[in-house]
């Protein structure tokens, strides 16, 4: 099958601009759903086996790959399989919408005190999520699970007999608890997380484009929040003098976005399709 083409102008200048001066070109990857298939147990999740070597082989021929996570940068890290990677000593992870960061360069993480708020969540949580238990097979809380990320909380409902369903009857209650706590619930592909406001993909990625100083960006990414990175790439590609970008949707199962789909220039099948798509860059470039 060949390279898939961009579907808009916009999208078309952003695929040249990377081809014509690679080296001014930032390609920009989300983590879980873009680099890692979508699983069950978020513990489980790992980069799909074609991501690293690919990255490796497509990072020295841009001007740097970063990954944009609402992961803790550490647990990208981890579950990407990046370190020590040979030709991935330049890659930088941005962890939690960007208040995190990792560089492989120098291997130091940076990553900023949780407010208190997210202490008061850790304590009150477990106590809310019971009050929301009838007790049977379809309890709103069966099959729930909290994944404890230091910097804030994620309640998953993927592994309930109806996600949507629990999703949808726990928004309120936990919209109540993060205000409470002086947080904000980020919705996501059937999860729910309680994390300090103030920072998002869309900010992240404009502060990295920047300090690149970027002529043209690739941005991968499958769930809400990739919207906020989509949003700062059709703003910065509208700017005069500002970098051309293209912007792809990895759309694969169940729970796939689909305001992504709509707002992408490419759209490829899950993080099978975005590896085929970086090797074939890659080639392009090499
Ligand atoms: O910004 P991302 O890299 O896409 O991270 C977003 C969240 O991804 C993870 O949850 C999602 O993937 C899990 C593993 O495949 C899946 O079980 C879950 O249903 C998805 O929502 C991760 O667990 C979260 O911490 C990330 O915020």
């Amino acid at each position: 099958m060949g390279t898939p083409e961009p579907t808009t102008e916009a999208g078309r200048r952003g695929w040249a601009a990377i081809q014509s001066d690679p080296t001014r070109a930032v390609v920009a990857l989300d983590f879980d759903g873009t680099l890692a298939p979508i699983v069950p147990d978020p513990d489980q999740a790992r980069a799909h086996p074609a991501a690293v070597p690919v990255l490796a082989r497509l990072a020295p021929l841009v001007d740097s790959v970063v990954v944009v996570t609402g992961r803790p940068a550490a647990s990208a890290v981890r579950h990407g399989g990046f370190t020590d990677v040979p030709g991935l000593d330049g890659l930088v992870v941005l962890g939690h919408y960007g208040a995190e960061r990792w560089d492989a360069a120098t291997g130091r993480l940076t990553a900023p005190e949780p407010p208190p708020g997210v202490e008061t969540v850790r304590r009150e949580l477990p106590a809310l999520l019971r009050s929301l238990d009838d007790g049977t097979a379809f309890s709103t809380t069966a099959g729930v699970t909290v994944e404890d990320k230091e910097r804030s909380l994620a309640v998953h409902t993927r592994r309930s007999p109806d996600p949507a369903g629990a999703q949808a009857a726990l928004a309120r209650p936990l919209e109540d608890l993060a205000e409470r706590c002086g947080l904000v619930v980020e919705p996501g592909r059937f999860v729910l997380e309680l994390r300090p406001p103030g920072v998002d993909k869309g900010a992240a990625l404009r502060g990295y484009l920047a300090e690149r100083g970027a002529a043209a960006v690739l941005y991968a990414g499958d769930d809400l929040g990739d919207l906020a990175a989509y949003a700062a790439v059709e703003e910065l590609r509208g700017s005069v003098g500002g970098p051309a970008g293209v912007l792809v949707c990895s759309a694969a199962g169940e729970g796939a976005v689909a305001e992504l789909a709509a707002r992408a220039d490419i759209e490829v099948d899950g993080p099978a399709g975005v590896v085929a798509l970086l090797d074939d860059l890659a080639k392009i470039l090499g």
